[in-house]
């Protein structure tokens, strides 16, 4: 059970504006803005329209030069910065990682300037590397470089969490890393915010990003005007302007599977079998069921391989697979990834995992026919 709790605070931008020295019109022209506590929102819009001025004028490494902050009310743009920057966690693109630290001690880093006494800061690591999906045993005592580029941009989430700040503020943070790892950490993000309700903040240029994770997203024009503030489901079915609608791009109708999860739609419950099982007593069960593949679990029913009869009967017994595992999505991942997983299986569908365990398969044709009632609705 995922607990509801919002540890976020409410943020609030009153008329702020950032001049730059020698530029003719503010890179931010009087920006107000309302983010609820434990929302994400998302930033958007063109390049140089001042979405990085505006997100990083919120723990103040940027000062405005006129406008309030306010968290939960408290004006924040009096308060000391450096104060400021260790209650408010801070993430970058490739984790922004210190090279010569250990992974402990990045994740640490905020804890340590707070004081907390060595103790809590050790088990805090620990819990917050557990949390991304590190195992603290590896991966503590391990520098950056020796980490893949989604490890160490795991590393700085938790890091950004690891002083557990009501505001999160992330600066394009899945931007350096392959489209599958940024998959995986978007779900990730996803499943941690489900838990923790922080308010958090992100810049993107990735429109889809924006939709996937966004409770809100906020597309900006030159000087940081608000184009339109809104839900993702909300800007996709009624872009504000022009602006708006040119930004979403074409293709609303598939950016919308992108609000959807695979626990959204009808799984379907293939006949599946064990490691060791006697090849053809499986054969024979899956016949009678009318079907011609099955699907493999291991002792911890976690899905290992989606095979077809004529593939399963090279063996006797069932075997331990050997291919990389790659259609396998996660119950809450969204229909724009599952299609993508979809599209390298010979099953026209994917494996569906609730926390790694298998409960069904999603079809191709489901998402289809998925896709054609939104467009019958949109019509
Ligand atoms: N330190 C600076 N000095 C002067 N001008 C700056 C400075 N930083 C940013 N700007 C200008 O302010 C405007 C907004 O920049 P900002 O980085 O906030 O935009 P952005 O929307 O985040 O852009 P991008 O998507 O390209 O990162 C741009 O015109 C930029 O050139």
């Amino acid at each position: 059970m995922t607990q509801q709790t919002t540890t976020g605070a409410a943020l609030e931008l009153v008329d702020v504006t950032k001049s730059y020295p020698g530029q003719t019109s503010p890179a931010v022209d009087g920006l107000s803005l309302s983010v609820p506590a434990g929302e994400m929102v998302m930033f958007v819009g063109p390049s140089g329209c001042g979405k990085t001025t505006s997100l990083k004028m919120i723990n103040r490494l940027i000062e405005p030069t006129s406008g309030q902050l306010l968290l939960d009310g408290d004006d924040i743009t009096t308060k000391d910065p450096t104060t400021l920057r260790r209650s408010i966690g801070y993430v970058i693109q490739g984790g922004g990682l210190m090279p010569h630290m250990t992974v402990a001690e990045n994740v640490g880093l905020v804890p340590k300037l707070l004081n907390w006494d060595r103790g809590r800061i050790v088990s805090r690591v620990d819990e917050l590397l557990d949390l991304v999906g590190l195992d603290p045993r590896i991966y503590r005592d391990r520098h950056p470089r020796e980490l893949s580029g989604g490890q160490q941009q795991r590393v700085g989430v938790a890091r950004g969490l690891a002083a557990d700040p009501p505001v999160i503020l992330m600066d394009e943070p899945f931007g350096a890393v392959d489209p599958i790892t940024r998959q995986r950490l978007q779900d990730e993000l996803m499943s941690i915010q489900d838990e923790l309700q922080k308010t958090i903040v992100c810049v993107t240029h990735d429109i889809d990003e924006a939709i996937k994770l966004g409770d809100r997203i906020l597309i900006l024009d030159e000087g940081a005007r608000i184009a339109q503030y809104d839900t993702p489901e909300r800007i996709l079915a009624a872009p504000s302007e022009d602006f708006v609608a040119d930004f979403i791009g074409s293709g609303s109708t598939l950016k919308q599977l992108s609000l959807l999860r695979v626990g959204d739609l009808e799984l379907t419950e293939p006949q599946t079998c064990r490691i060791g099982e006697d090849v053809a007593e499986v054969t024979a069960r899956v016949e009678a069921a009318g079907e011609s593949s099955v699907v493999i679990l291991d002792e911890r029913d976690r899905p290992r391989e989606w095979l077809f009869l004529r593939t399963l009967r090279r063996h006797a017994v069932v075997s331990e697979p050997t291919t990389e595992l790659q259609t396998v999505v996660d119950h809450r991942s969204t229909l724009s990834d599952a299609l993508d997983s979809m599209l390298v299986s010979s099953h026209g569908g994917a494996m569906v995992t609730e926390r790694d365990a298998y409960i069904g398969v999603i079809s191709y044709d489901a998402v289809t026919e998925h896709i054609r009632g939104l467009r019958e609705e949109a019509a």
